[in-house]
């Protein structure tokens, strides 16, 4: 059966996913009876787009790279434009809306709206905006239950790398006492450049040109993003709900040039670390930069790669390493997110 698919937001993640989709149609029929069919979206600058049948995925991904807008999208006279995001949600036979908007480090906002309304409507979201995981978790995973339908959010923790279900389902039976990790790309990306000599701001600009950076970069490098991420480990892998300004926070913006030098000549590395500590159902948690040595386990996580160390009771440390940032590692976070949802609407549970 057909999984009809709306994308709020159509920026490099949401296109790294149509490409996926495209590239790769067949085997996902083949392997895991998903086949996706893009028939809307919705973005802020770019315009909308929407045709039940489904869309042509490689001229919207050509409309929006070369002419920057849908507006110019032919596809004759059954394709309706102009819809806002939420008629898209409301209006369109979607039954997955791929929420890829902005994250907004203070409200969450629109996205959490998004998801609230894709629910309300009987429609499965797969997200990786961690506005609405790290704000309104609970709330969104009950009205999802209520209104039997999925909540995908793998890629809101180190993008494509399973962050979040490995811990749930892999290391599932384990106390997770701690968390500790590399959880931002861009800064991780800037601090491994300035070893290698290159100014902070040439660093950035090089992590926003290769899509790591927000669209405002200003949550990387002061740490909101990754205290964002913190409060997703906290409220989902350790079920205790914290609020992000809960979590101590600093970024890396007054790290110097000369300041991560001297420290790699000591054998230390600057890295921008987050911490999550229970015991007796509370929480710490904090985002900061630290100096470590180099036997540090983190240590040797160099650029945009993530890591991340689960401090389990049964199983021991677990040490989990890969993308934390990029177009097509997150674009495949929502991919595996579709083939959970095509999995569990086989399973006639959504
Ligand atoms: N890039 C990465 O490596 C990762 C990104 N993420 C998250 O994934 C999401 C998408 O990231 P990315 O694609 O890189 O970001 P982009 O900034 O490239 O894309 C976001 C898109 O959302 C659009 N948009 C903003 N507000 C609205 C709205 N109200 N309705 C419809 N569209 C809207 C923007 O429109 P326009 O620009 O036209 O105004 C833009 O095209 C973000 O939440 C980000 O935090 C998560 C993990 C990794
Ligand atoms: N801007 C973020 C993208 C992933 O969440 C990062 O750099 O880690």
């Amino acid at each position: 059966m057909t999984t009809n698919i709306a994308f709020i937001g159509f920026g490099g993640v949401g296109q790294a996913l149509a490409e996926i989709l495209l590239e790769r149609e067949q085997s996902l029929q083949k392997q895991y009876g998903l086949d996706a069919k893009i028939v809307a979206v919705a973005d802020m600058m770019k315009g909308s787009v929407y045709h039940p049948d489904g869309l042509d995925v490689k001229e919207l991904i050509a409309c929006v790279r070369e002419k920057g807008s849908l507006e110019a999208y032919d596809g004759g006279a059954s394709v309706t434009k102009g819809l806002s995001s939420i008629d898209t949600i409301t209006q369109s036979n979607a039954d997955v809306i791929v929420e890829v908007t902005f994250t907004d480090v203070k409200t969450g906002e629109p996205a959490i709206t998004h998801c609230r309304t894709a629910f309300k409507h009987g429609k499965s979201v797969v997200t990786t905006n961690k506005g609405p995981v790290a704000l309104a978790y609970r709330e969104l995973a009950e009205m999802a239950d209520q209104n039997d339908v999925y909540f995908g959010f793998e890629g809101t923790v180190m993008s494509g790398t399973p962050a979040l279900r490995m811990p749930m389902e892999t290391l599932a039976g384990n106390t997770i006492t701690e968390i500790r990790g590399i959880l931002n790309g861009t800064t991780n990306y800037i601090l491994t450049e300035m070893e290698k000599g290159q100014s902070y701001e040439e660093a950035l600009q090089k992590a926003q040109q290769l899509g790591y950076a927000e669209a405002d970069p200003t949550s990387d490098v002061e740490g909101y993003d990754a205290r964002y991420k913190a409060a997703i480990l906290s409220n989902y892998i350790m079920g205790i709900p914290i609020a992000h300004t809960d979590v101590e926070c600093e970024g890396i913006s007054r790290i110097t040039l000369n300041q991560v030098q001297s420290a790699l000549k000591e054998g230390k590395r600057w890295k921008l670390l987050a911490s999550i500590k229970q015991e007796n159902g509370k929480v710490r948690a904090s985002v900061k930069p630290e100096c470590i040595e180099s036997n540090d386990p983190l240590a040797s996580v160099s650029g945009a790669t993530n890591a991340i160390l689960y401090e389990c009771d049964l199983s021991g440390p677990i040490l989990l390493t890969g993308a934390g940032a990029g177009l097509k590692e997150t674009g495949f976070s929502l991919l595996i997110d579709l083939i959970h949802y095509q999995k569990k609407k086989k399973l006639a549970k959504i």
